[in-house]
């Protein structure tokens, strides 16, 4: 997958811009604020429906215009060259198009354009909620098994009920509601941890290469006793489930542990260290997804100096350039992006004021 053509307007200080990537590296340097963020904010806004900058999307839309609209010429190794359309005003509505028709959901959108994103606020993955790193399982699932959206939505659902119920103590629906719920939340934790178990050694491998003196493990716990069935943990829960008017154990509750030796990996290791280990997460998510789905991610890095030097600039844009995807990075100087690698497919934009120009 690969943006040939990218028309963005309304996206923070970015005056309407239109580009055409290389399929390769694209370079985008430029001063503190100029917006270069704004650039890749924009693509992942596309992609996900969300910023990794804000949780509010209205902070987003330039001050003085009331829509975003963006135009995606994609190509892409399932379907070819398409385009992708997006129209976001600023009451929240949204329409998106797939080569002209309308799509029903955000996660068609996602699936079509499946990007990782690196940023200087990366280290959430490791520090953040355990909500982080299971949308960061999640991810990895959904973008090869098709039906996985479904299902999830589903457990979100007998989730909701089975609390509902707990909270209204209707204790003649509780059974009816448990074994739907027992039954959803299975089909999730398999599908994880079949995932997991592919990612591990994709994941070591990756950052084996990006710097071997690093050794994080990363566990899996399922949000229930290993050993115990959901059916037996539910039941010896249940008094307290009904006191708290929750369901306290299940897929929700999952959790991704990423340690070094036995403690959080998120409390021991450098600030570059960790940036290096989510890189590695990142990098191993698109190339797992690139195997098993012979489609490629597009990969975002903002601000490729922070926090790592130039040894681990090096190594992650050797990586980068390995897995034959296109990138896009962004850096306030040109020579923190040349110095350390010169690819050999690549172009170089330069932006200035919210005006982007290709050099
Ligand atoms: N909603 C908005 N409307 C207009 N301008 C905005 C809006 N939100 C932020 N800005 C401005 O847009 C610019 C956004 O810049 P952006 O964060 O993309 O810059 P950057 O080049 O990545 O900077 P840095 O190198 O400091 O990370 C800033 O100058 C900011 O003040």
């Amino acid at each position: 997958m690969s943006i040939r053509q990218l028309k963005v307007s309304g996206v923070r200080n970015l005056q309407p811009l239109e580009i055409t990537p290389h399929a390769g590296v694209n370079f985008i340097y430029g001063d503190n604020g100029c917006g270069k963020t704004s650039i890749l904010e924009a693509i992942a806004l596309m992609a996900s429906g969300k910023s990794f900058r804000t949780t509010k999307i209205q902070h987003v839309l330039n001050h003085e215009a009331d829509r975003i609209e963006m135009f995606l010429e994609v190509d892409d190794e399932e379907r070819g060259v398409c385009t992708m359309d997006s129209l976001r005003l600023k009451n929240g509505d949204t329409l998106l198009k797939l080569n002209g028709s309308v799509l029903t959901s955000q996660a068609e959108a996602a699936h079509w354009l499946p990007v990782q994103i690196i940023d200087p606020n990366t280290f959430k993955l490791l520090s953040g909620s355990p909500e982080e790193r299971r949308q960061f399982i999640d991810w990895g699932v959904f973008h090869v098994e098709h039906k996985f959206m479904e299902q999830w939505k589903t457990f979100r659902k007998q989730l909701k009920q089975r609390n509902a119920v707990l909270k209204q103590k209707e204790l003649e629906w509780l059974p009816t509601w448990t074994a739907g719920f027992i039954e959803s939340a299975e089909v999730i934790d398999q599908h994880r941890q079949a995932y997991l178990k592919r990612f591990k050694p994709e994941f070591e491998k990756i950052l084996s290469q990006l710097d071997e003196s690093i050794d994080v493990q990363l566990a899996y716990y399922r949000g229930w006793d290993k050993d115990t069935p959901l059916v037996d943990v539910l039941e010896k829960q249940q008094e307290r489930d009904l006191v708290i008017g929750y369901t306290q154990s299940g897929p929700h509750r999952a959790e991704l542990r990423i340690k070094v030796g036995k403690l959080p990996a998120a409390e021991i290791l450098s600030r570059g260290q960790q940036k290096t280990v989510v890189s590695a997460l990142k990098i191993a998510q698109g190339a797992l997804f690139q195997q098993e789905s012979q489609r490629r991610t597009i990969y975002l890095v903002d601000d490729l100096a922070s926090e790592l030097d130039e040894k681990h600039r090096h190594a992650l844009c050797k990586l980068l350039e390995s897995l034959d995807c296109q990138v896009f990075i962004t850096s306030i100087d040109k020579e923190k992006l040349t110095d350390v690698w010169q690819p050999s497919a690549s172009k170089m934009f330069h932006v200035e004021q919210g005006v982007i120009v290709e050099e």
